[in-house]
């Protein structure tokens, strides 16, 4: 479809969504008593963007499409300038994941920002306006009150605060350490002992997961690491059998298979035709309960592998809810959808699981390399808390205008440097846009689902495998790290029960469903990696690492 008939299709759907808000305001739903039928209502009475007039939506609808663009369409040169066709999806992530040559690695991450996120900056300044244009339309105060109403929850932003305040320590146990490895690596003329970590060292575009450092930071280097990419190869892998695979695992659990026309209209792998495609990977419901795809540019490692359970999350989810009324066909909160394939990884990951797959030969019953296997999983997880924390805490300022339009960039890499203890290859200035070159902001994607997800998925992992009888808080012979579901139906059925109740309950019943519990709660997370931070912090006490970061050095001017 063009872009021209992409905007007319959107033009008549904000048309009929208008169309149905204006019925529904003109009911008295807050007097009906059926909770059931109250709850859509209120759900209906909500607007979005629609409520912009046409002319605003057409402008917000082609500035978004612009930065879309810009960021799926930027190539860039390598290095030494032999060829300047090099795409995100699979050159440049390869080279950030696989490259240890500091000046290839600033080279890419910088040309890569040249080339997105400094063409999108005064396209992203129009765009708030609209975004907070259209929240004042739906009677709220700005565009993070207008993104944070579906968490319906009061004091959401503090109580994601206090998570973090919770895991801070963790986080710095692990940022210490990993420091260290790189300084012993690259020397400490590229890494201090007591500053921020060089962003472009991370293994990763935006530093958000660290995990392609496993090599760098294993404890024990000598034994078995749990990255069976080269396996993966070895065996013949396509993206096709990972996501086979994957279905496995879930109808394992008893839960939905993925349906013929997932199969015969998803798009797994690049397309080699010339197709210009945002690789950025999705899954898509198009609400009939049988048509559903994902689109991946899949390539053979153990991080898609990974990646391929978390999109086949969202479509169970889609699957599970599909006899909900419409306006239930949706998570219980943003959160949810995006914890349930990473829950399911948990257990997909583990050596234990690996080894009944054929991805391991043996499981060696061995502390060491457990813990090498618990700091794959934390250069991951914990790595990543602070930069699913940072990319809406931004935007939150953008939009309540706490963080000034000319101060963007630069309150940007405060952030990056107070939080993930992270700084730039060279100090930045407001003529750049390092937002705009992570998908999700050109893209407008709301980004503390992820934060979320990545402790609510501790809670659904500690509790499904408590069902299954893999973990007993009280039996060190069962840590949580090492369970796996796999197979067992009981933890299959809790799952499903509350994935099929889509949103038609507040979150918190459905949090109760699977937990017990009814709030968000890292404890099941530093239950998971108490042995790692036991470690670390031993560790760092016999290399006399510093905990934290100074921040006296000026990333942004
Ligand atoms: C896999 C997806 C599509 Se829903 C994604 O955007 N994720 C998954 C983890 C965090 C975030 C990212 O890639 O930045
Ligand atoms: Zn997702």
């Amino acid at each position: 479809m063009t872009s021209a008939g992409m905007l007319a299709s959107r033009l008549e759907y904000a048309r009929f969504e208008k169309d149905r808000w204006k019925q529904v305001t003109q009911v008295d739903w807050k007097s009906i008593k059926d909770e059931n039928v109250k709850r859509q209502f209120k759900v209906l009475s909500k607007l979005g963007t629609a409520a912009l007039p046409e002319d605003r939506l057409e402008k917000y609808d082609q500035l978004q499409s612009g930065m879309e663009r810009t960021y799926s369409t930027a190539r860039v040169c390598n290095l030494n300038g032999t060829s300047c066709d090099l795409s995100l999806e699979p050159d440049l992530s390869e080279i950030m994941a696989n490259s240890r040559d500091p000046e290839e690695l600033e080279h890419v991450w910088l040309a890569w920002r040249e080339n997105t996120g400094k063409k999108m900056r005064n396209s992203y300044k129009e765009f708030v306006e609209l975004i907070n244009e259209a929240a004042e339309l739906n009677g709220f105060s700005d565009g993070t009150e207008l993104w944070l109403d579906v968490y319906d929850t009061a004091d959401f932003q503090s109580q994601i605060a206090r998570l973090w305040d919770q895991l801070t320590p963790l986080y710095e146990q692990l940022h210490a350490y990993v420091r260290g490895r790189l300084r012993q690596h690259y020397g400490e003329e590229v890494v201090s002992r007591d500053g921020p970590i060089p962003a472009h060292l991370l293994g990763n575009m935006w530093s958000q997961s660290w995990g392609n450092l496993l090599d760098i930071c294993k404890p024990y280097p000598e034994k078995a690491s749990v990255d069976v990419t080269p396996q993966m190869k070895a065996q013949g892998y396509t993206p096709l059998k990972m996501f086979q695979m994957s279905d496995e695992f879930f109808t394992s659990l008893g839960l939905i298979p993925m349906t013929p026309e997932f199969w015969n209209r998803s798009i797994l792998e690049k397309p080699d035709d010339g197709r210009e495609l945002v690789c950025h990977a999705s899954a898509w419901d198009f609400y009939d309960g049988k048509d559903v795809r994902i689109k991946q540019c899949t390539v053979i490692t153990m991080e898609y592998f990974v990646t391929a359970h978390h999109e086949m999350g969202h479509i169970e989810y889609y699957l599970q809810y599909a006899r909900q009324p419409q306006v239930f066909k949706t998570g219980a909160n943003p959160g949810f959808h995006e914890a349930v394939g990473d829950t399911l990884a948990l257990s997909v990951a583990t050596p234990k699981h690996l080894k009944k797959i054929g991805l391991l030969e043996e499981v060696i019953n061995d502390p060491e390399v457990d813990m090498n296997f618990l700091m794959s999983v934390a250069l991951d997880k914990i790595a990543f808390l602070p930069f699913g924390y940072v990319m809406d805490k931004w935007r939150w300022g953008v939009f309540s205008g706490d963080i000034s339009e000319d101060d963007l960039n630069c309150e940007w890499w405060k952030l990056r440097l107070g939080l993930q203890g992270i700084e730039p290859p060279q100090v930045r200035s407001e003529m750049d846009f390092d937002p705009g070159a992570k998908y999700h902001i050109p893209g407008n994607v709301p980004y503390i689902r992820y934060f979320v997800s990545f402790i609510i998925q501790f809670q659904f992992h500690k509790a499904l495998c408590i069902t299954a009888n893999q973990y007993d808080p009280n039996d060190r012979a069962r840590p949580l790290h090492q369970c796996d579901i796999y197979n067992n139906k009981e933890a299959g059925k809790k799952l499903a029960k509350m994935l099929s109740m889509g949103a038609s309950k507040p979150w918190p019943d459905a949090m109760e469903a699977i937990t017990g519990q009814r709030e968000m709660d890292a404890t099941a997370l530093r239950d998971y990696f108490q042995p790692l931070e036991d470690w670390l912090k031993r560790e760092n006490q016999e290399n006399q690492e510093i905990i934290g970061w100074k921040t006296d050095e000026p990333v942004c001017t």
